[in-house]
């Protein structure tokens, strides 16, 4: 940042400078305010008009309403760091770069919007590259208020160095601003590494490596929102879809794309994924792992293709007075017959039955010697459908089943397992017998999912609704487009898609958001998968199903998996559900953690022998690593709690900013739960930790992937690393950090924390 040191002509030409700069944010504020009164102005007007007229006007007024409600949250939603960057081209001309594009009263570009191509060159351009810039400048402000411009001049004379990072200044003040429990944006300092993988192409599959604190999360929400403005006739109908770890991680990062102005995203997580399924139940670590392996696809569809079978021997049945017989062979007929339909199960079960009755008829016919036409004949195949025998009997052959039906009784009987899964060792299957009536778990939801395309349940009402919304849509299109023309309400930000999806009669209609979220069948234009690397083989399965044309942004860590049905991978996990087109990115400089911390980190995943990625780290914080050694398991818990003590003090502010986490396996968390009861901490801790959004939390590592801490302290690692995936598991919660690690341990320290070791 400017200089803390100046000379007097210097401290004038940057007072000068400041005062520049305030003039050119004070006016793209005044337009932003501008353009908030119109929209108030507009809404005010929308809603005196008041509940009169025909229900077409009175629809289009609430859809009205909304779209203005909906451009006010969204001009609201920019209020912070609203311009951000200028750079100044060779050829003389200047450009602001800010969180959205504005136009002035002569419709001429005053900011241009981040996502802009023309914005590209502010986190691209180098010494060695510079891409038309001869000076790039970071604005910083405080509320409204310039309080300070850093510049890099880019000419071709200065020595290039392609490493560096840009806007330093502004970069190492964001990494050291306190933590809240909401991730922030990072719109004003992107990195050149990370600026390419967020503009890289909509198709194919991109996997984003990289060590913890490289900004992957970060990169992944602003590619979405990215490719949302770049794409946007592609994906604003399609949608696009967040898959994340956990709730609370969503919960973590769901700020940053409105703040992107971006709300049309669906988040959630696999276990959510199957509308109509909570997964509310939890499995064995090794009942995740083989539900989660490929293969299980397979015995899906064997379950599947169990219930469409030829009777041991034929069965004679009376119906209304006629005696008729379900023969076999008539059965193995109409099951290839139903089977070349293609269709999912329970719909090529109409064939099946359609082709079964009339095989009956004709044999009611060939008794009475006559050919029964017409409507005696439909009146025949209606007794013959509703004959309980005949239904019994065609059920054995064909069965209707529902997903959860399916896959209950796969699980209930270790008999059906051994026939359907002979693949799987004993062990493994036993892993997945339970009692019908089990909740369902996270890894259950997969499979569901497979059923649920192999049966085919539900969609076709959904896909009809569908399809004569679609054709309503496109008349409320071209109804918005002409209304816009006429009355230029869109101010050139909103077009007439999103108008028309606000005109449907009675209120009723869903975004695309939620129509998406509602459908088991729907297709995203894109899929966005974070901490991908604890998917399974199932799980992407599914996820493939979601995205046809396979466009993803995939990024994760293969050093950090702790799911055991997750990859150390990606060519292997990616390349069977998703094809060939995967490209594989690496970031490489952490954000997050001090350089101290980081290193220690990599040193023990490294003798723990886990694929970790070469890492550099943006800046180092003195006295950032802290080993304490204590004598007894007892001790560890009470000095933990003085340790928190502290941190609490140095790093929770009154205005709410600063975090805390205490990070250890479950167990040792209860004791420290009660050490918290028993030895009357501060009121500054008890009340840091009340609340809705405590400033301090206690957590397994499991629970802290994807998060981050002002300051983390980790109780007894040897504890951690005791368990299945425990050595990945410390990484993840040794990196958490931004400011300050302090470890306690009374057993020895994995090998590699201190440097000596
Ligand atoms: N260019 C940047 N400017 C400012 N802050 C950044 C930048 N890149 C990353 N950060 C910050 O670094 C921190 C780590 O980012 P993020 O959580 O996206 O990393 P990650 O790679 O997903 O980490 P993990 O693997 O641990 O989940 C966040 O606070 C993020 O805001």
């Amino acid at each position: 940042m400017d200089g803390c040191q100046e000379t007097g002509d210097h401290v004038a030409t940057r007072q000068d400078e400041l005062r520049r700069e305030q003039r050119v944010v004070d006016d793209r504020y005044a337009r932003l305010d501008a353009l908030r009164a119109q929209a108030r102005a507009r809404l005010a007007d929308v809603r005196r008009a008041g509940p009169s007229g025909s229900p077409q006007n009175r629809s289009e007024r609430d859809s009205f309403a909304t779209l203005y409600e909906d451009r006010l949250a969204q001009l609201e939603a920019v209020e912070d760091r609203l311009v951000f960057g200028r750079l100044d081209l060779q050829t003389d001309s200047t450009i602001y770069v800010g969180r959205l594009g504005l136009t002035d009263d002569q419709h001429a570009s005053v900011l241009t919007d981040w996502r802009a191509p023309a914005a590209q060159a502010f986190y691209r351009a180098t010494s060695a590259h510079p891409d038309g810039v001869a000076r790039r400048r970071h604005l910083v402000t405080r509320r409204r208020t310039v309080t300070g411009v850093e510049d890099e001049l880019l000419d071709l004379d200065a020595p290039a160095d392609e490493s560096t990072l840009s806007g330093e200044g502004a970069l190492l003040a964001a990494l050291s601003t306190g933590r809240t429990s909401q991730m922030g944006d990072i719109v004003a300092t992107i990195q050149a590494e990370q600026d390419a993988i967020i503009r890289s192409g909509l198709d194919g599959v991109l996997v984003v490596q990289g060590g913890p604190g490289t900004g992957k999360t970060a990169v992944a929400l602003h590619r979405a929102a990215y490719l949302l403005y770049a794409h946007r006739r592609t994906l604003e109908r399609s949608g696009v879809l967040l898959v994340g770890p956990s709730s609370s991680f969503l919960r973590y990062i769901d700020q940053v794309l409105p703040s992107l102005g971006e709300t049309g995203v669906v988040s959630t997580t696999v276990g959510d994924l199957l509308p109509g399924v909570r997964a509310t139940g939890s499995d064995s670590a090794e009942a995740t792992r083989v539900k989660g392996l490929a293969i299980m696809a397979r015995v899906v569809r064997r379950a599947v293709r169990r219930r469409e079978r030829v009777p041991a021997h034929d069965q004679a049945v009376r119906v209304e007075g006629h005696d008729v017989v379900v023969r076999r062979r008539d059965v193995r007929d109409a099951i290839a017959r139903a089977r070349r339909t293609q269709k999912p199960h329970n719909e090529a079960r109409r064939t099946f039955v359609r082709e079964m009755l009339q095989r009956l008829a004709d044999q009611v016919s060939d008794q009475l010697g006559e050919r029964i036409e017409g409507d005696d004949r439909s009146i025949l195949l209606d007794d013959l459908r509703h004959s309980h025998d005949i239904r019994v009997a065609l059920n054995l052959a064909w069965l209707p089943m529902s997903p959860e039906w399916l896959l209950e009784d796969l699980y209930a009987k270790p008999g059906r397992l051994e026939e359907l899964a002979p693949e799987l060792r004993e062990s493994e299957r036993r892993a997945l017998l339970r009692p019908r009536g089990s909740a369902w778990s996270d890894a259950d939801v997969p499979l569901l999912d497979e059923a649920a395309e192999l049966l085919g349940v539900d969609d076709q009402v959904a896909r009809d609704a569908r399809r004569v919304e679609d054709a309503e849509r496109a008349a409320r299109v071209e109804y918005a487009r002409e209304m816009l023309r006429s009355t230029g309400a869109g101010d050139g930000i909103v077009d007439a898609e999103t108008v028309a999806d606000r005109f449907s009669a009675g209120g009723s209609h869903l975004t695309t958001a939620e129509r998406a979220a509602q459908d088991r069948s729907w297709t995203y234009g894109h899929v966005v998968v974070d901490e991908a690397q604890e998917l399974s083989a199932m799980a992407w399965r599914m996820l493939a199903r979601r995205c046809p044309t396979r466009s993803f942004t995939v990024v994760g860590d293969v050093a950090q998996t702790s799911s055991p049905a997750g990859t150390r991978d990606w060519r292997a996990a990616l390349e069977p559900p998703l094809g060939r087109s995967v490209r594989v990115k690496e970031l490489t400089v952490n954000y997050r953690t001090p350089r101290s911390v980081a290193d220690a980190a990599q040193r023990v995943a490294r003798a723990a022998g886990l694929p970790v990625s070469a890492l550099t780290s943006a800046r180092d914080v003195d006295g950032a690593l802290e080993t304490v050694q204590v004598g007894t398991p007892d001790e560890t818990v009470t000095v933990a709690v003085r340790r928190l003590e502290d941190a609490a003090q140095t790093f929770l502010e009154d205005d709410g900013t600063g975090r805390v986490a205490v990070i250890a396996t479950a167990e040792t968390l209860t004791r420290i739960e009660l050490a918290l009861d028993d030895l009357d901490p501060s009121a500054a801790v008890t009340a840091a930790r009340a609340g809705t959004d405590p400033q301090i939390v206690l957590l397994t590592p499991e629970a802290a992937k994807g998060l981050e801490f002002d300051a983390v302290v980790v109780v007894e690692p040897a504890t951690i690393t005791a368990r299945r995936s425990g050595d990945s598991d410390l990484y993840v919660a040794l990196t958490r950090p931004t400011q300050r690690l302090v470890v306690i341990h009374a057993d020895v320290l994995p090998p590699g924390i201190e440097p000596s070791s």
